[in-house]
């Protein structure tokens, strides 16, 4: 079985909303939202491969991340495993670079939403991560 590595991140504005993308007509899990983010290569740390693909989606550059939980979900074809990251520090307003359409959604509105089915269980941690009112120091 292929064992796919990924890092996502759920940018998390002001409001509590978070920041979803429409995965592209014609691929895989088409018209699916998705959170932003991609397959980490052959020796790149997951945050820098969030970086990289954040960069790349949606022309931002993320401040430091913070891990959210991840999923290990068996598809027909392959294994997924996602590490979900929290962003909430970036420069620049993010946009659709490859087409895709964005939307920020309310965190408890999320489970509404038509997403790959290995996303669902990480929807009750980012409703805790948005519910947060109290920021670790740094170490
Ligand atoms: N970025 C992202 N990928 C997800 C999520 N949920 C989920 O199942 N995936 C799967 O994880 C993989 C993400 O890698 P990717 O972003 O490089 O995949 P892709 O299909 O766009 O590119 P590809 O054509 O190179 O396979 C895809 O197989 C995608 O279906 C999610 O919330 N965010
Ligand atoms: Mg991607």
């Amino acid at each position: 079985m292929r064992i796919v590595q990924v890092a996502a991140g759920a940018l998390i504005d002001a409001q509590g909303r978070v920041l979803v993308a429409e995965r592209p007509a014609g691929g895989t899990m088409a018209g699916l939202w998705e959170f932003p983010g991609g397959k980490i290569e052959a020796g790149e740390t997951p945050e820098a491969a969030l970086a990289r693909e954040l960069d790349e989606e949606l022309g931002v550059t993320i401040g430091s991340p913070t891990p959210l939980g991840f999923v290990s979900h068996a598809y027909p074809t392959f294994h997924l495993v996602m590490l979900l990251f929290g962003v909430r520090e970036w420069r620049g307003e993010p946009r659709g670079r490859l087409n895709q359409r964005l939307q920020w959604v309310a965190a408890c509105d999320l489970a509404e939403l038509a997403m790959p089915s290995a996303d669902y269980p990480l929807v009750p941690a980012i409703i805790a991560a948005c519910d947060a009112r109290v920021t670790l120091p740094s170490r």
